[in-house]
């Protein structure tokens, strides 16, 4: 049962930033989002990712975690999962297999019903993660389509997440990406802060992921972008 391929829009909640004053996991669940990702790059504990696990996991709302380190990996049943990236142009194996190997040594825990991953595609060289995991983020079009069909064709991925964290992408490579996939799911995050970027970047993929802007605005910006999301799905005739 792949849920993601029925999400429109999925909120970022880094465990290491707040939300805005007065607002609650409660008013992130009812923006209309279709889920909520619990993932980040710097300040990742397992004591803060388990305090927003058990905050969120109380609410009606898919909620899988996205591990930045074997470290933050939470088990719980207050979540649905676990989304786990690969990193396909990362300078470093240790985002590929590295990480995974070491993890898959040191946990004896792993339900593998409930873990997925994120063919990753980092695109932002400012982003934390791209400093974190030494990304090639120099790629054209013809480059990140051709990551793309890699990730679901040579290596079987269900999810392809173009990732700009921090900046609102060049949507002729996400499009490029949305071309090529079969049945990969195209996740794209980075930069959503209205309505109109929603709703442009959700024409290209699947999945738009807002990240930053619940932290830095709150839930009713959030929720405009929710709106871009939806509205750009209806317009998008279904796939034959
Ligand atoms: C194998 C396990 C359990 C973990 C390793 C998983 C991998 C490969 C992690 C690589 C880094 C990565 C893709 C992390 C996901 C979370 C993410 C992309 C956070 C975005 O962070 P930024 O927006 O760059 O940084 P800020 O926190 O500064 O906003
Ligand atoms: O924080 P933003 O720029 O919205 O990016 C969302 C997500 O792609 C970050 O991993
Ligand atoms: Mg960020």
């Amino acid at each position: 049962m792949s849920t993601w391929a029925d999400w429109d829009h999925i909120v970022k909640i880094d465990p290491d930033k707040s939300l805005v004053a007065g607002e609650t996991f409660e008013d992130v669940a009812a923006t209309g989002t279709d889920a909520i990702e619990i993932g980040g790059t710097t300040g990742m504990t397992e004591e803060k990712m388990a305090r927003v696990v058990e905050a969120c996991g109380a609410h009606d709302i898919p909620v899988y975690i996205e591990p930045s380190n074997p470290a933050s990996v939470v088990h719980s049943n207050r979540h649905d999962g676990y989304l786990i990236p690969v990193v396909m142009n990362a300078g470093d194996v240790t985002w590929i297999t590295g990480a995974h190997k070491e993890w898959i040594r040191i946990d004896d825990d792993i339900d593998w019903s409930r873990t997925f991953t994120e063919a990753y595609i980092v695109m932002n060289p400012e982003a934390s993660v791209a400093s974190y995991t030494q990304a090639n983020c120099d790629l054209d079009a013809d480059e990140v389509a051709a990551y793309a069909e890699a990730a679901e064709h040579l290596l079987g991925q269900e999810i392809v997440y173009v990732e700009y964290s921090g900046m609102l992408g060049d949507p002729e490579k996400v499009a490029a990406a949305d071309e090529i996939l079969d049945d990969a799911t195209l996740f794209y995050g980075g930069g959503i802060h209205d309505y109109d970027s929603a709703r442009q970047m959700a024409t290209h993929a699947d999945t738009i992921v807002v990240g930053d802007l619940v932290h830095d605005e709150g839930v009713d910006a959030v929720r405009e972008t929710v709106e871009g999301a939806r509205d750009a799905t209806a317009a998008t005739p279904p796939s034959e």
